[in-house]
């Protein structure tokens, strides 16, 4: 592995769990790109919204965010930070990716302070610590991230998964992949648009064509584009093999375009 490739940050849905064989099809892609450094960020929405009625929970969202109770937290940081993810490890490895499973608060990667969206036990993260992630990657580790994350005081939180993949983007100063379960972003005719500026998001977001995770997604994106000064894919993990090409620049589902500060 060549000591300044940038690694590249894939972030998956948990929908990509639920359709045979995409998540082998995707973990083969990754295991062909040469030299490139991959850390996976996971989410798992669908399995917790299914465990959380299993235990007799209503599910409640806000613009894409799940409004969680401390109650819900042993469940919901069981259902990411342990099935979910040490599922994708185990199919990782079958392949010979040499995978690990964290979550944000191992290495104290990632500190959290409770969202201020009145969403309950859910967190804001910040970039903090890359040591373990530099080490793994220096060590050709795959290392595979759920989105549960601890504030300064011990407790657990719950982290939308799109914006702990930016904050893993922005701790490792990584290239950024937002896959999804549909091509990318909708117009209001159902058109997919190969890109996007903020002020064209903020209307359909308005107006919801853009709603429900894609909300939060496509403002996680923002979050890290204007951040990093740099567009952001959101695609589909349905067509793994588009990976290499999108990395190259072309114009594989919907690019986030960065507000250029004067
Ligand atoms: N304008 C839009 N364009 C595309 N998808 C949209 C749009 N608005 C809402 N969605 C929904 O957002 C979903 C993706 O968000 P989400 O389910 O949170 O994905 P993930 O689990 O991959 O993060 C799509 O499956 C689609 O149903
Ligand atoms: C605060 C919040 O909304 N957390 C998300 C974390 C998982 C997630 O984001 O999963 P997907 O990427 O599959 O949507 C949740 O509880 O569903």
């Amino acid at each position: 592995m060549s000591k300044q490739t940038k690694p590249l940050v894939i972030k998956i849905g948990g929908a990509i769990l639920e359709k045979a064989d995409a998540l082998t099809a995707l973990l083969k892609v990754i295991a062909e790109l040469k030299n490139q450094p991959v850390v996976l960020v996971h989410g798992g929405g669908c399995v917790v919204d299914d465990m959380l009625c299993q235990a007799g929970f209503a599910t409640e969202k806000k613009n894409g965010l799940r409004v969680t109770s401390a109650e819900q937290m042993p469940i919901i940081s069981g259902a990411l930070a342990g099935h979910v993810n040490k599922v994708i490890v185990a199919q990782a490895n079958s392949l010979h990716l040499n995978a690990v499973g964290l979550s944000l608060a191992d290495g104290n990667m990632v500190k959290c302070v409770i969202s201020p969206l009145d969403l309950g036990a859910v967190g804001e993260p910040k970039a903090s610590q890359s040591k373990l992630l530099d080490n793994l990657l220096k060590g050709e580790f795959l290392p595979v991230v759920s989105s549960i994350g601890a504030l300064e005081s011990g407790e657990l939180v719950n982290v939308n998964a799109d914006d702990a993949a930016v904050v893993i983007c922005q701790l490792l100063n990584a290239e950024l992949l937002l896959l999804t379960d549909v091509n990318g972003v909708m117009d209001g005719s159902g058109n997919y648009l190969s890109d996007l500026t903020e002020q064209d998001a903020k209307l359909l977001i308005q107006s919801g064509i853009i709603h429900g995770g894609m909300t939060a997604k496509v403002n996680a994106a923002f979050h890290a584009a204007n951040q990093l000064r740099r567009s952001i894919a959101v695609a589909s993990w349905q067509a793994p093999e588009q990976i290499p090409s999108l990395l190259s620049g072309a114009n594989v589902g919907t690019r986030i375009i960065p507000e250029l500060a004067a």
